[in-house]
């Protein structure tokens, strides 16, 4: 039941990556911009072929899997947010049963539930707020009750509210034995809520493991270039974060150092 990636290399965008991600976990990827996080949670999907290396499902070599089976097992949520018809919010969150091909009306008001959309679920898409607008792409995802949930920063357009909620969605789907996947940019977000963190820093993997160790002071201070240090509990943690360090040997090494 793992879907696992090995040595995957994308030209310019990810080198030897490798990764075996096991069901009832949640898992987030983070890195700076440009690491290679989306290219990497794309290959995981089955959407972007590696130029070298293979990810698997189930010891399965996506590439060969047909693409039906492959959309049922495994739901994604990029990254862009673009809808390219102007449905209301029922209708697209049913086209999450496509792989299905069923109404899989249950489904669908359960995705609509859990994102708080049963209020919003006549309008049209066009007539949504950003955040609102995320939640019902992201139930469009949760509508296809897919055994693995990758999804592309599912949280930085959602108010606290309903990051909450999600998470607390996600943790559940985790629990009942699905796997969980999320790129995020917020790191305190992935040091609460994730079981396991994946650093990426120019598209090689840098840390992989528990968030205390994969995101700890020092891991975020060089691979983030900031001063960073973390206060509170476990579970409760907050990220302190000082300036931005100076770029070594660079034309602007001194400005903003102290
Ligand atoms: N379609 C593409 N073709 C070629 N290179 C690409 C393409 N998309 C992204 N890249 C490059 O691949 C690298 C990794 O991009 P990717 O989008 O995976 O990073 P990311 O970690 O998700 O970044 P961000 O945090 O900015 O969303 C970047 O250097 C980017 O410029």
């Amino acid at each position: 039941m793992t879907l696992a990636a090995r040595d995957l290399t994308l030209r310019g965008r990810l080198a030897n990556v490798s990764a075996t991600l096991e069901p009832g976990r949640i898992t987030a990827i983070c890195g700076p911009n440009g690491a290679g996080k989306s290219s990497l949670l794309q290959c995981l999907a089955g959407l972007l072929a590696p130029d070298c290396g293979s990810v698997t499902l189930d010891g399965c070599d996506l590439v060969g899997l047909h693409p039906q089976r492959r959309a049922q097992a495994i739901g994604y949520l990029p990254q862009d947010g673009a809808v390219a018809w102007d449905l209301a919010v029922r209708r697209l969150v049913a086209l999450g049963r496509l792989p299905h091909r069923d109404r899989g009306e249950a489904h669908v008001a359960a995705a609509l539930a859990a994102l708080d959309l049963d209020a919003l679920a006549d309008r049209p898409v066009s007539r949504l707020s950003g955040g609102e607008r995320a939640r019902a792409l992201l139930a469009r995802v949760l509508a296809g009750s897919p055994r693995w949930i990758l999804a592309d920063e599912p949280l930085a357009a959602l108010d606290l509210a309903h990051q909450l909620r999600l998470l607390a969605y996600l943790r559940g789907a985790a629990e009942s034995g699905r796997g969980v996947v999320l790129v995020l940019h917020d790191l305190a977000l992935a040091m609460n809520h994730a079981d396991r963190v994946i650093v990426l820093e120019s598209g090689r993997k840098m840390t992989d493991g528990i968030p205390d160790d994969a995101l700890s002071d020092a891991i975020v201070t060089r691979v983030w270039g900031i001063g960073a240090r973390w206060l509170g509990e476990p579970g409760a943690r907050a990220l302190v974060a000082d300036q931005a360090l100076p770029v070594a040997a660079g034309p602007d090494a001194s400005r903003g150092s102290s």
